[in-house]
């Protein structure tokens, strides 16, 4: 392959930014407040400093008036870019504002009503309150529908008693309050004539707005030192008979009325559940946006440095740059297409989401949590991987590869861990699948039609080894497809005969869930593809529409040679086309090679100062952070 790319800076980051593209240049006065708090990456520094500076630079950032409970219901997508543009701060702050704005506020927006909505965002905006968001217990995280926490109905005074009626029902985790926060959105079991009506949402002031003073009743503390978000006061928090008034119930859904009359608009407290966590789903964007983000950062770093580091040589020969071994670029580049693949997933879903197509709403919620697991999940491998391509220099803290796997590690579990939010996606498809086939009845048949379907598209029937074909983007798309069928209908097989073996339904549920995860996967990487193939389609720069296209095959290929294992199992490409595929992966990165610094540097909006991902003079960088006297020589 001898290809020559032209590269067109402005038309690669619109591609590569769709979604948040409008809003990139519009920055200027949140650049300026960075500048002036100086705010960067905390790398040495005791908590309750970090804590302390970390409430200073959000309430500075809040002070512009910009980010707001507001533009979340207004133009949630500019809020999502402001918080975007955010990642060149330190992360606990940019934690703190999502915790506050989003997961507080955000909650208010979706389960409250005008009257909450009034009270509460204009304080929100200033962050003259400070919200967290109160789900989490010590003994249930990601099963919630099982917090213990109650608040139980007193007619006479109209308030809900809060109590911590047992050890596992301490409230846990709880970010922005165990030092400055002064409100909590808390779930509870609300108790009600003596009957449980399920879990709701009510917002609970936790300490006096003006002295700080946590108020009688609650007990509260912190969850100690973490992995990372150090800047973040979690919190454990307990309740004693602790009084709020009923007004306080966040009433979308469920209301006591001032006759003291409960009435909720989902026939049962499961339902109400599934309506209250579905609104949620907002806050897993930017779990999705951080990773993406973060990735784009490392890449940068490792890309500069390989273009610039050179180990070993000819002799007689300048020595070679390490971004020339095949062990750094076969890694480095296929991680680029996975970039670029997982920027517009990213902006798809975005797109998705504000679309505000109710009928599509659980299948928009299934992908985002999809994408969500993935992206973290892939982030952190290639945090790992980036650090040792830049060897002891990427043990330094001044490149930011510790301080990212810490703080993006808590990305994997918050909002949803990986496994759980698997699972979520593949009910979504199965019950999908249920639906369309409900008409035909017999499960057997059901396997038997996808089995046809498979056996006539699976990629070794159908199609040849060339390297034309293995790098079309059919070939991808086939492969893709037949992945994520295979698995639908290995899933559905097994449940099925579990079924007969009178498992009940989570025995049979459980004793596929590895599979049940694949299926997860494997849709995720075709949803990926498939929004990568549109957004070529869509790009009207020849050039760019190239290159792009080039990038996706590397993230197509690179993700069928990941999942080797299954298409080998599965015997759905023999050993002569796996053995293609690795070298078309390997020509695809000689050719996008010479262009990769071009690539990255598209998007210039991450200014962290990280001494190798500057102009390659990182010998200069690195001796100047660590106070080395060259000017002496
Ligand atoms: C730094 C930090 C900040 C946080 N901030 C907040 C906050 O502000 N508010 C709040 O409410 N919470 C917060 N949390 C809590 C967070 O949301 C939970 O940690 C998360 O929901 C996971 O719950 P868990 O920790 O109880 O894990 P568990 O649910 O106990 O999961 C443990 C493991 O078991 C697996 N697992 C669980 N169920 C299944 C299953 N059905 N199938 C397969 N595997 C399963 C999980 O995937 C995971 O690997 C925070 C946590 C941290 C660490």
């Amino acid at each position: 392959m001898d290809i020559k790319y032209t590269i067109n800076a402005e038309e690669i980051f619109k591609a590569r930014n769709s979604s948040l593209y409008k809003y990139g240049k519009d920055f200027a006065e949140i650049q300026d407040v960075i500048k002036k708090i100086g705010s960067k990456p905390v790398i040495d520094m005791v908590s309750d400093e970090h804590k302390a500076l970390t409430d200073r630079d959000a309430k500075e950032i809040a002070k512009l008036g910009l980010i707001s409970v507001e533009l979340i219901r207004d133009d949630p997508k500019k809020f999502l870019a402001y918080l975007n543009s955010l990642v060149v701060i330190d992360l606990s702050v940019l934690a703190k504002l999502v915790i506050h704005y989003q997961l507080f506020g955000g909650t208010i927006l979706e389960l409250g009503t005008e009257q909450h909505h009034k009270k509460y965002f204009p304080d929100i905006k200033h962050m003259k309150i400070v919200g967290g968001f109160g789900m989490t217990e010590m003994g249930h995280g990601s099963n919630v529908r099982n917090i213990e926490t109650i608040a139980e109905y007193d007619h006479q005074s109209k308030e809900f008693v809060i109590n911590s009626p047992t050890p596992s029902s301490t409230k846990f985790w709880i970010g922005n309050l165990a030092k400055y926060g002064t409100h909590c959105v808390l779930f509870c079991k609300l108790i009600y004539k003596g009957e449980d009506k399920g879990v709701h949402g009510i917002v609970t002031p936790i300490r006096d707005v003006d002295t700080k003073q946590v108020f009688p009743g609650i007990e509260i503390g912190d969850c100690g030192p973490k992995i990372g978000w150090n800047g973040i006061d979690n919190a454990w928090i307990r309740f004693r008979n602790y009084r709020v008034p009923k007004e306080n119930l966040l009433n979308k859904f469920a209301n006591i009325d001032d006759k003291g009359e409960y009435t909720c608009k989902l026939p049962t407290p499961g339902k109400l559940f599934q309506n209250t966590i579905s609104q949620l789903v907002f806050g897993r964007m930017l779990y999705i946006c951080g990773p993406v983000r973060v990735l784009n950062i490392n890449l940068k770093t490792v890309i500069n440095y390989a273009l610039s580091r050179r180990q070993f040589g000819e002799k007689g020969k300048s020595e070679e740059l390490i971004m020339n071994y095949p062990s750094h670029y076969q890694v480095l580049l296929p991680m680029l297409g996975h970039l670029v693949a997982f920027e517009i997933a990213r902006d798809s879903v975005i797109e998705r989401l504000f679309d505000k197509n109710e009928e599509k709403l659980d299948e928009t919620n299934s992908i985002i949590s999809g994408v969500k697991a993935l992206v973290n999940e892939y982030n952190m491998t290639c945090t790992n991987k980036l650090r040792t391509f830049c060897g002891g220099n990427g043990i330094s803290s001044y490149n930011l590869f510790g301080y990212f796997r810490n703080e993006m590690d808590i990305f994997q579990t918050a909002e949803g861990d990986g496994a759980v939010l698997y699972q979520q996606l593949s009910k979504f498809l199965l019950s999908e699948y249920k639906k369309w086939y409900k008409k035909e009845g017999v499960t057997g048949y059901i396997i038997k039609e996808v089995q046809t379907f498979l056996a006539t598209s699976n990629p070794i029937y159908t199609h040849s080894r060339s390297i034309p074909y293995i790098l079309s983007n059919e070939f991808h798309h086939h492969a893709f497809s037949y992945r994520f069928e295979k698995m639908r209908s290995i899933v559905i097989e097994k449940l099925s005969h579990s079924k007969s073996k009178k498992m009940t339904f989570m025995q049979s549920w459980n004793d596929t869930l590895l599979y049940i995860i694949e299926l997860s996967k494997a849709y995720t990487h075709l949803y990926i593809l498939e929004q990568a193939h549109l957004s070529i389609k869509r790009c009207t720069d020849p050039p760019t529409r190239q290159l792009l296209n080039d990038l996706i095959k590397l993230y197509a290929l690179s993700s069928i040679e990941n999942d080797f294992g299954f298409y080998r199992n599965y015997n759905c490409i023999s050993a002569g086309q796996a053995l293609k595929i690795s070298e078309a992966i390997k020509e695809l990165c000689i050719a996008i090679k010479p262009y990769a610094l071009d690539i990255i540097n598209t998007d210039n909006s991450t200014s962290f100062d990280i001494p190798l991902a500057k102009d390659g003079n990182y010998i200069q960088h690195m001796a100047s952070r660590v106070g080395i006297p060259f000017s002496k020589l």
